[in-house]
């Protein structure tokens, strides 16, 4: 692993309505364990996840993602914007069992989006299709998997809407258990295929000239991984 003040990092936004379970996957993601009564999160919350992008291959590099968790209450919505700048991956949360969850990504998606220059479709309206191509990377989980397994076979099977539009892989997961996200399942490669997409669009874009960032990160994260 390289010394903590070689590492790079990412941003990713974690969103999705109140109470679908951002912050139980975004613990889940980041220390591999459930998280167990989770509080609403007001604002923002933010935890890394180490990532070895392209492990096994000659390019292999050690980086950090930053996984920001935005509170989904719709009474903080007009001050969160502040948090939708310098983004380098979306993760869209909805809960398989609340089918409006799922229906209200498209305005998550258009919220982000709108507010971000870096990652605004040239000030074009939103359209979950023209992220299909060479765009900012998205994920769609659908949680709360255990809650949905007699539900309609739709909600625990197929490609949502929403991941199918916007080109997006889609993980089907229960937060509360580790086997969802076990090394070399389903969900954990397309989750690492997510993750490396997102180091791509960070440092292929012209922000970075060479293979370093300009900005030192090690103060960051000295404390955490010390
Ligand atoms: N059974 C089950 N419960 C879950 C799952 N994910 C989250 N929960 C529960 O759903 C509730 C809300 O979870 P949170 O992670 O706080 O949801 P959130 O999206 O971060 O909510 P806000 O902070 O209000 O935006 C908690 O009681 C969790 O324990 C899951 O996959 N399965």
């Amino acid at each position: 692993m390289a010394a903590i003040g070689a590492i790079d990092k990412a941003k990713v936004l974690v969103v999705g309505d109140s109470g679908v379970g951002k912050t139980s996957l975004v613990h889940l993601i980041c220390h591999n364990e459930p998280c167990h009564n989770p509080s609403a999160t007001i604002g923002c919350s933010v935890e890394v996840k180490f990532h070895e992008f392209r492990a096994g291959t000659p390019a292999e590099k050690d980086y950090f993602l930053e996984l920001w968790d935005i509170g989904g209450s719709s009474s903080h919505r007009n001050s969160r914007s502040i948090f939708y700048h310098q983004v380098h991956g979306i993760i869209l949360v909805h809960d398989l069992t609340n089918r409006k969850s799922h229906q209200n990504l498209r305005k998550w998606l258009a919220e982000v989006l709108n507010k971000d220059t870096d990652v605004r479709n040239n000030g074009k309206e939103i359209d979950p299709e023209t992220f299909a191509g060479n765009q900012i990377p998205i994920l769609v989980i659908g949680s709360k998997a255990d809650s949905a397994e007699g539900l309609r076979e739709q909600s625990t099977s197929r490609s949502s809407a929403v991941a199918e539009e916007c080109g997006a892989d889609e993980l089907k997961l229960d937060s509360m258990n580790v086997k969802y996200l076990a090394p070399g399942s389903t969900n954990s490669v397309k989750l690492t295929k997510f993750l490396d997409k997102v180091i791509e669009r960070r440092y292929s874009s012209n922000q970075v000239s060479g293979n370093r960032s300009p900005y030192d990160y090690s103060e960051d994260y000295r404390d955490k991984f010390q």
